[in-house]
């Protein structure tokens, strides 16, 4: 097989989120967006699809980068694809980055499992064939009746444990709300959701990155009084130090890196100088699919749990073919928003979760996104 062909199609998606000057997600009025469909064709008709924002795969990055590595070799060589577009990063003066190779890999994953008519999760090594959800609850806001108060996180939380969750992690409040950040505040509202949801649910906090260390130890004890079973990205990630020295002073188990680069090379930087307990990855932090399987190995060779940032298809395959991921991290999550609501260019959700709490893999071949091709063709921009 070779690859014949990397496309792109703008087209436009209708969204009820709006971001924050912190890039966090909230309610907001409906609005239009552009989205983009990547596909990798080989030259037997097989292709290869992942949806990601316009920037990720501009003409650019496709035509100075995707197209001289992938045209002409074969899509099955997933690894030296990957390696090959990860030399280029250096050269490429910070244009190149994990979110691109994030979804090449994704769409090479993608084709391998069209191609032999198997859902990639298996094509891997299936540990399992449905995940246990965590419901990742929205930053707070100053919306009224939304999640402006403990008792709105609280109120909130009772409602996930009857959806089906057995765990609820918080993003509390952080600027642009006008009072934030607030260590007082945000262990407020995780005494609220512990007192809502009761003793046997278990509870994380990933809260204001920003935090110095004495803030962040107040937090992390104030969980601990509460038996939170994580701490997450409560100091500058860029202070790895500042992590070792948490990760000293406290019994939560701390959680991380999320948002720093480095692959699974910083990574290993950070279980080696003990900055955290439990590993994270993301294929959107590590740059795809590939290299969040290789952070997961490395975390179980520490005897360390490595628990997977963000939703979607690929994310959820990385946690069900891992013994060392306890949870999918289901959301964001947010009482004005209906999370099961599809996506105008999917059929289906990629992350159906049932009542007691598990989502499930799609048996479909492929990574796992039904893709509304019509949608996306009747509705192409420029
Ligand atoms: O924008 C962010 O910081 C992330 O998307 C965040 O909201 C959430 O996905 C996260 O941190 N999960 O752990
Ligand atoms: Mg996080």
């Amino acid at each position: 097989m070779k690859i014949v062909d990397v496309k792109v199609r703008r087209f436009w998606h209708t969204t009820n989120e709006e971001i924050d000057s912190d890039g966090h997600a909230h309610p907001g009025p409906e609005r239009k967006i552009k989205k983009a469909l990547l596909t990798l064709v080989a030259d037997d008709g097989t292709e290869g699809h992942t949806v990601t924002s316009p920037e990720i795969v501009r003409p650019y990055l496709v035509d100075a980068y995707l197209k001289p590595v992938l045209l002409g070799k074969d899509p099955m060589n997933r690894e030296a694809l990957w390696q090959d577009l990860a030399h280029w990063q250096r050269g490429s003066s910070m244009q190149l980055t994990d979110r691109t190779l994030a979804v090449v890999d994704i769409a090479l994953w993608d084709l391998a499992g069209n191609k032999l008519g198997m859902p990639v999760y298996k094509l891997i090594g299936g540990y399992r064939d449905k995940v246990p959800a965590y419901g990742s609850i929205m930053c707070g806001d100053e919306i009224e009746g939304g999640l402006a108060t403990p008792e709105d996180y609280g109120r909130f939380a009772e409602k996930l444990v009857k959806r089906g969750y057995k765990a609820i992690k918080l993003h509390t409040w952080m600027p642009p709300v006008s009072w934030s950040p607030n260590v007082d505040m945000d262990i407020k509202a995780c005494a609220a959701v512990r007192e809502a949801v009761g003793p046997d649910i278990d509870l994380m906090l990933d809260a204001y990155h920003w935090y110095s260390r004495t803030d962040a130890l107040k937090l992390g004890r104030g969980l601990e009084k509460l038996n939170f079973t994580w701490i997450e990205e409560v100091i500058d990630e860029q202070s790895m130090a500042s992590y070792v020295w948490l990760t000293e002073q406290l019994d939560i188990p701390v959680i991380g890196p999320e948002s720093m680069g480095g692959k699974y090379f910083h990574r290993a930087e950070w279980i080696t100088a003990k900055a955290c307990d439990i590993l994270r990855t993301g294929v959107d932090d590590v740059g795809g699919i590939s290299p969040a399987l290789k952070t997961m190995h490395l975390a179980e060779s520490f005897g360390m749990n490595c628990e997977v940032h963000g939703h979607g298809a690929a994310n959820l395959i990385v946690a069900a073919v891992s013994k060392n991921a306890r949870w999918y991290e289901r959301g964001l999550l947010h009482p004005f928003l209906e999370y099961d609501d599809c996506e105008d260019y999917l059929h289906a959700i990629p992350d159906p979760m049932d009542d007691e709490g598990f989502v499930h893999l799609s048996q479909k071949p492929g990574v796992g996104e039904d893709f509304n091709f019509d949608y996306i063709n009747d509705n192409l921009a420029d």
